[in-house]
């Protein structure tokens, strides 16, 4: 099976956690952490600061890493760097993703997390 190496931004502000909702393609409607796949040549981090801008027009500093999350779907191996990120500059404009919310740690069970990052949302909670 193909491994997709993506990177996927976990922005805290405020003691809350931004979340998007994907706007597009197969897992529509599912709710994820801004980022995407790194391109060959890339670094984690480099390829994060690209993904926030594009789809958020927003830039971050990218901080420490949460975990790297392994998850088999039906047709590939996801391997997801996660990271805690701040903004920089920019208002967090949604380019792609069809809504976002900014979820307390009470909050974060309360939408539709894709399947792999579910094992992520509980490390999080742990560290909010
Ligand atoms: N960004 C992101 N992707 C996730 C998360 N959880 C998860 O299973 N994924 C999966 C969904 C996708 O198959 C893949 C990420 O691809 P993506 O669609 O964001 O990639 P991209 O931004 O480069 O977009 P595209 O140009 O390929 O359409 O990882 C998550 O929290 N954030
Ligand atoms: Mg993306």
């Amino acid at each position: 099976m193909k491994t997709v190496k993506v990177v996927a931004a976990v922005i805290q502000d405020n003691k809350k956690i931004f979340a998007t909702q994907r706007g597009y393609g197969d897992f529509k409607d599912g709710w994820e952490f801004p980022g995407g796949k790194v391109e060959i040549g890339e670094t984690p981090e480099c390829a994060l600061v690209r993904e926030i801008q594009e789809e958020l027009d927003t830039k971050i500093s990218v901080g420490k890493k949460i975990d790297c999350v392994e998850y088999d779907y039906p047709t590939f191996h996801l391997s997801m760097e996660c990271y805690w990120a701040e903004i920089i500059s920019g208002d967090l404009v949604l380019k792609e993703h069809e809504a976002s919310r900014w979820l307390s740690k009470e909050e974060l069970n309360s939408v539709n997390w894709l399947p792999a990052d579910l094992e992520l949302i509980e490390k999080i909670k742990e560290k909010m």
